[in-house]
């Protein structure tokens, strides 16, 4: 097997009482777009600070690219893009000075540097912005700024650490198209994101975290196989007997039925064509119905079945 490019054992991280970090587990292999997903305070950016040595950690050990992560490990650290969750540009700066200083850290040459400058420029659409300076500039058109900075230097592992935070769904959009084309050029990706939307939509695999520790690890498919739920029906019935509840409750794969404000909801597991078996109760059984809806699970029922609470909180 190959070295995973990053791989994190056991980490402890204490802010004095608090357990920001419990035993925490991590490996990510090369070329995935590998998803942080968890409410806020999970833990997600102490994990990236902690993967970045910015933050000293209690017990663990960190691997980047196979080789041990030390706060002096520049080696590995010029191989990284960080675009952080508080956007970090000079503000005496323009856009183009922006992004020249931060790939200047990492890029000496000159000819390189400029024609790496203006790729990334061209890569966030800022081309009309090249002479603003960073107040001028909209919240949105700031975090692609952020994350030019971030991406410049063209760095074999990205992190992001919830980048589309109170960003318009235009420039939500575009940085979510970035990632994937950063992807494709041949970067591995760290997003984290408390959005499920988003985490879904462009992640390979996804760990889901709460109160610092990692629940589960896999695709989007493969977590919500993990769950019991595979479907949730709801019809709207104006009136519904009390035994057509019990005798719904029987039907092969359901395990759960409510019905609350002529709204019959009905949750099952596993199997197919669980809609139709129930309709054709309803029908033969001549009651009336209106509105029909059948959703599969989300991230969210993933995390509430482990958790018991909601993600989106
Ligand atoms: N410098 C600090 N001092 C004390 N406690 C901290 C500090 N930084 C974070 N914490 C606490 O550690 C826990 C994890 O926080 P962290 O910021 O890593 O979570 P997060 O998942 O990134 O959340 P968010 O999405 O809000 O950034 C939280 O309970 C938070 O209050």
């Amino acid at each position: 097997m190959s070295t995973p490019v990053v791989k994190i054992e056991n980490l402890v991280k204490r802010y004095k009482e608090l357990v920001a970090l419990d035993h925490f587990n991590l490996e990510i292999e090369e070329g995935e777009i590998f998803g942080l997903l968890g409410p806020n305070g999970s833990g997600k950016t102490t994990t990236i600070n902690c993967l970045l040595s910015l933050l000293s950690y209690d017990k663990g050990n960190i691997e980047v690219f196979g080789k041990k992560m030390n706060p002096d490990s520049y080696d590995l650290k010029r191989q990284i893009g960080v675009v952080m969750q508080n956007v970090a540009v000079v503000d005496e700066l323009t856009v183009y000075e922006n992004i020249d200083y931060f790939c200047g850290l990492y890029v000496k040459d000159k000819a390189l540097r400029k024609q790496y400058v203006e790729e990334a420029i061209a890569f966030v659409g800022l081309d009309d912005f090249r002479k603003f300076f960073p107040k001028k500039l909209s919240g949105g058109l700031l975090r692609r700024l952020n994350i030019a900075c971030g991406i410049a230097h063209k760095p074999k592992l990205i992190i992001m650490d919830e980048p589309t935070v109170a960003v318009d769904p235009q420039s939500r959009n575009k940085i979510l198209e970035g990632i994937v084309e950063l992807n494709r050029n041949g970067a591995t990706i760290i997003y984290t994101s408390h959005y499920m939307e988003e985490v879904e939509q462009i992640c390979s695999r996804i760990a889901i975290m709460d109160k610092g520790k990692n629940l589960a690890i896999g695709t989007k498919d493969e977590l919500k196989q993990m769950i019991k739920k595979s479907e949730s029906i709801s019809i709207d019935i104006l009136d519904l007997p009390d035994a057509a509840i019990d005798e719904i409750h029987a039907l092969k794969h359901v395990y759960e039925v409510t019905y609350e404000n002529h709204m019959l909801t009905v949750l099952c597991s596993g199997g197919s064509h669980n809609l139709i078996h129930v309709l054709d109760y309803l029908q033969q059984h001549e009651i009336t119905f209106g509105k029909v809806y059948s959703e599969l699970p989300t991230l969210n029922d993933v995390f509430l079945e482990i958790t018991g609470k909601e993600l989106r909180d």
